[in-house]
Order: C-alpha cells, then structure tokens, then sequence
C-alpha cells in the first residue's frame, strides 16, 4: 500500500459534466489529480448494449483535455454481490429498494474509497451537489448550494468515516455555473444532457432488467373494497403510488387508478383513487429501520425535517421513539405513497444528519 499523499485526489468522473468540473476545479486549485471511471457492469448481453461505453470515452475525452491521468477500476464483482444483490433481493419481496443509495454506499465512499487509499491518493472527490465540513474528526455533509440539484439525499445511508477525506468541489456551485465553466474551459463533453435514473441501468427500463431475475407471480388487482378489478403479473413490478401500467380503466373522467398497496400474502396489487381521503394511500407516521448517522442522531421528542424520497420538499418529523436500530417518526402533514424499502434522509437544517429504511408505515387512522 503507497502511503497517501495529502496532495493527491482521485476523481471519480462518470463522463459527464459534474464530476468534470469538479476534476478541473481540483486542479486549478493547485492539486494533484487523476480521474478514475468506475465500472459496475460488464454484460453487454444482458441490456442488449453497453451504456457505460460512451460515458468511458467522455471520461477519458476529458481527462485527456484536462492532461490528467485516467484509469478504469473495475467494480463488477463488488457491485453484483452489494448492489445488484440488494435490489433484486428488495424487489423480490415486494419491498422497493433504492440502488443508487447503495451504489454510494458500497462503491463510490466503499470500496472506491479504499481502493484510492491503497494506490496513495489522501482524497477521493465526486460531482455530487452537496457540502462536506470537517472540524475535530467529524465530518458533516450540508446541501448543495443549488437546492433544485441538491444531491445530499443520495449519501444519507452513506457511513461517516467512509466520507471523511471526500470533496464535493461543485456542491458550492449552482448548475448554470457548472455548465457555464465546462464551456469556458472548451470541455469535450459541455453539452452532455445529466444522466438518469440507476447508476448502471442507464437506458434499459427497471422492469425489464427484473423480469430477467424474477418470474412473474400473477395474482389479483382488487380495490380498497377488496373487488377484484383484474390481474397483475407480479407485484414487484409496481410501487406504491404508480398510476401507469396497472391496466385497469378507471371509468371516471379524469381520474385513473393508482396502486395504493401490496398486499404480498395474498399476493394482490391495492389500487385506488389518487385522493387524500382513499384508504392506505397517505401515511402520517413510519418506523424507520437500518439506520445511519452521520451527524448527531437525534433524540426522542426532537423535531427535525426529513426528505421521505429525493425531491421531495422536506417535511417536519417529530421523533416520537427511539429503540435499537430503529426510529419511529411521525410527519407533521400526512405523506402520499411511501413505499417501504425506500429511504427517508434526515436534516437538522441543512446538514444532513443521516437516514434508514421505511420498515413500517402508519396510515391515516380514520382509514386504517
Ligand atoms: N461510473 C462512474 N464512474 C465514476 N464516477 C461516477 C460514476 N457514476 C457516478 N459517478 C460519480 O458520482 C457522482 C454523482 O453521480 P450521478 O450519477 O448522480 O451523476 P451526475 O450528478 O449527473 O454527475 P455527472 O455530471 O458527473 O455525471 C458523479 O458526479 C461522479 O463523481
């Protein structure tokens, strides 16, 4: 193992825009930097194209403009048994799990981070938009300056010392100035549009890559009234609050149907109307489990805000227990359609302080 050097940083550059930045703003401030592409997935044959190729010519366009060196660090293993693993097995039981949250938990502050300290780089940096503060060996992440990129939510499973020595050098910078440079410094890939949705599936659609690992399960769709309304094909191709897809006409102007529940032991898809008053469909409270802090966890009768998905505005929580591993919260207004699985972020302000996983949802109790 090289020891590391305090000068060195290696960026992770995915090929576009964000990280791009972030690599030439670390080397006009006087740091040694290399760029480092990371590959989480090899078969080609499984998505019918490679989408990571064009992103692994942008990169390396970009670190060749940028005269830094460039290299790949293959992570295929490491992502099929953390990450691939993890969402097959949460869809698989019905639950709807957020692979991009692992992605940077396990492989971009995870295993990326390691294998960088063992070639003697003292920092890694990434094109998130968020802000990282470190004072006495703790780190604390803020939001980005932009709040409409603010990415913090995607590292709130992320450990705190797995981002201890990370930069996020565009997270002081809103998106308009992001591009604005990439077109000042001539960046081969300025125009490139942001990329979507889950790290390696880029252009191939969830459901297909999931038929090729589970069967169908077919069963009923039936309303909140329990009549049966037609059959699905298998419950983890929905989540709660999906309006399309469900195939079943609502025969109401204006108004179609959306899943509103899974009830997996009877293996039937709930749908209902997108109103607040339908049953099951808003939740005022959750249990929150597989938890992690990164800044201080908070205390039982706290107030707090939290996102309970990525973009969704935050929302004022109160801590109402605290137990081993596990919080329950309740939201200040009722929330529509949290999946369990998914991932709620908690901010005091705007520093992140951590997340956990929706175990258990607590539905309006008028309905329930
Ligand atoms: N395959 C990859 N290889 C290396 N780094 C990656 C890869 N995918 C994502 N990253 C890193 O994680 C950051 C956030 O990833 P995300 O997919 O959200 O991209 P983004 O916000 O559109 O950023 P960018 O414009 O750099 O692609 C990127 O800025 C980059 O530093």
């Amino acid at each position: 193992m090289k020891t590391p050097d305090d000068n060195r940083i290696l960026v992770a550059l995915s090929g576009g825009v964000d990280s791009s930045i972030a690599a030439a703003l670390l080397q006009k401030r006087g740091y040694d930097v290399e760029g480092a592409y990371i590959r989480t997935w090899l078969d080609e044959e499984d998505l019918g194209e490679c989408p990571a190729a064009q992103d692994i010519e942008d990169a390396e366009a970009v670190a060749d403009h940028l005269g830094i060196p460039f290299r790949i660090v293959n992570l295929v293993r490491n992502y099929r048994e953390k990450v691939v693993t993890y969402l097959v097995d949460g869809y698989r039981r019905g639950i709807t799990p957020n692979p991009d949250i692992m992605c940077n938990r396990e492989m971009k502050f995870g295993v990326f981070r390691d294998v960088a300290r063992q070639e003697g780089f003292s920092h890694i940096a990434t094109g998130h938009y968020c802000r990282s503060q470190s004072s006495e060996g703790q780190t604390r992440i803020l939001e980005g300056i932009d709040k409409t990129k603010d990415q913090s939510y995607f590292l709130a499973l992320t450990r705190g010392e797995d981002l201890q020595n990370v930069v996020f050098p565009v997270g002081d910078l809103r998106k308009a100035e992001v591009r604005e440079l990439a077109n000042e410094i001539g960046l081969p890939n300025a125009r490139k549009k942001d990329s979507q949705g889950i790290c390696f599936l880029g252009k191939v659609k969830i459901d297909e890559f999931l038929s090729r690992y589970i069967p169908d399960s077919p069963g009923d769709i039936v309303d909140t009234a329990g009549t049966v309304r037609g059959t699905h094909k298998g419950l983890h191709r929905f989540t709660i609050g999906q309006r399309r897809g469900i195939g079943v006409p609502s025969n109401t102007d204006n108004e179609a149907f959306v899943v509103v529940a899974k009830d997996l032991e009877k293996n039937q898809l709930v749908i209902g109307f997108d109103r607040p008053e339908t049953p099951l469909l808003y939740q005022t409270g959750a249990i929150i489990g597989s938890l992690n802090w990164i800044g201080d966890p908070p205390s039982k009768g706290e107030t707090l805000a939290a996102k309970p998905r990525y973009r969704d505005p935050a929302q004022e929580i109160q801590i109402i227990a605290t137990g081993e591993g596990r919080i329950e919260v309740e939201f200040k207004n009722p929330q529509r359609a949290l999946a369990l699985g998914q991932i709620l972020a908690f901010y005091r302000g705007e520093e992140l302080i951590g997340g956990g996983t929706y175990e258990a949802v607590e539905h309006q109790k008028e309905f329930s």
